[in-house]
């Protein structure tokens, strides 16, 4: 079996092209691929944040290809944004096409080559799509409240202000000041969200700290539903520069937001459509790190002795685009 070891901004991730076999695999087979391959510690070359399993479009659809998002854990979820920029390179390069769509599970987007932010740091832009503010799109019960825009929910914390917003995976975002971007809050309260308990959220929920640097540059933190803390979640960074425009620049909608992370940077920008809809433009790198060949059946017990492991070089330029980077840390 063909892997490509990818990442946008350090969320890294598989994608497996699905057309590489007779049959898709079943959905038990690439749950379980899931979780075995991406493992931190078991397993396949350190692990992954998730699996971006390509396929071709359905036929009612004008997309290029089809990409699904499994996260670590196995869940799936709706959305990946930087996936999708990585995913966007693969098809461009299958299918010659600079900008095109991709099937997604509730869209067709738009993606597009974008200008490399260093050589050998490729980079696409991607069209992060539908956004909803409405409680029943993020599976969210709070006893009388449709709507979450910078309010205070004393049920899972105090000193802190929350916007919940669906771009379509569900995002819990709050702005906060450094100390509490690099404290223990954020894990404490995502670890409860996505405990497949509480009442709050049953399907879980990305949550994110936000700290603002200046006007239109941001640093988010994320921990992600079905995987915890990552370098980065291209959904969140997305959903947090429409909350930063629409709490604190309103006349910044069309301008580009620098978005730094813990691994790297990207730029968003925020759009208002004149039906009054909202969607973000994701711009950052889409870097192949390796080629990887490993038997199905081994992976699917977790046994990664038998791998190819064909490194592209771009991680090192991509490593060296950051350390150029002026970037705040945690
Ligand atoms: N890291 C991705 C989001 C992946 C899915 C997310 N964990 C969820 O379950 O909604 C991104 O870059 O958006």
């Amino acid at each position: 079996m063909k892997l490509l070891k990818v990442h946008g901004s350090g969320n890294d991730f598989f994608i497996l092209d699905q057309q590489q076999f007779k049959q898709p695999l079943a959905e038990s087979q690439l749950q379980l691929l899931a979780e075995k391959i991406c493992n931190r510690k078991t397993g396949l070359h350190g692990g992954a944040d998730g699996v971006l399993a390509v396929g071709a479009s359905s036929k009612e659809s004008a997309a290029v290809g089809r990409m699904r998002v499994i996260n670590a854990d196995g869940s799936e979820a709706s959305m990946c944004g930087n996936g999708l920029r990585t995913v966007a390179r693969y098809l461009s390069l299958q299918n010659q096409q600079a900008t095109f769509k991709v099937q997604t599970m509730y869209a067709d987007l738009q993606v597009k080559q974008s200008t490399d932010f260093a050589p050998q740091v490729k980079v696409f832009a991607a069209e992060i799509s539908p956004v909803s503010f409405a409680a029943k799109d993020l599976k969210m019960h709070f006893a009388g409240r449709e709507k979450l825009i910078n309010q205070e929910l004393p049920e899972i914390a105090t000193d802190f202000k929350f916007s919940a917003v669906a771009v379509p995976n569900p995002h819990l975002i709050a702005f906060v000041s450094h100390q509490q971007l690099i404290g223990s809050k954020l894990g404490e309260i995502a670890s409860y969200l996505n405990d497949g308990k509480n009442p709050y959220f049953p399907d879980g929920v990305n949550v994110s700290f936000v700290e603002i640097l200046a006007e239109n540059k941001i640093f988010v933190r994320t921990y992600e539903r079905g995987v915890g803390y990552t370098n980065a979640c291209g959904t969140a960074m997305s959903a947090a520069s429409l909350m930063y425009v629409l709490l604190y620049q309103p006349q910044n909608f069309e301008q580009q937001i620098e978005v730094q992370n813990p691994g790297g940077m990207v730029k968003t920008v925020a759009h208002q459509r004149s039906n009054k809809s909202y969607w973000i433009s994701l711009i950052g790198n889409a870097t192949f790190v390796a080629k990887v060949t490993v038997p199905l059946a081994d992976a699917l017990q977790g046994d990664f002795k038998a791998i190819t492991w064909e490194e592209t070089g771009e991680q090192q330029a991509y490593e060296n685009f950051v350390r150029g980077l002026k970037k705040s840390e945690l």
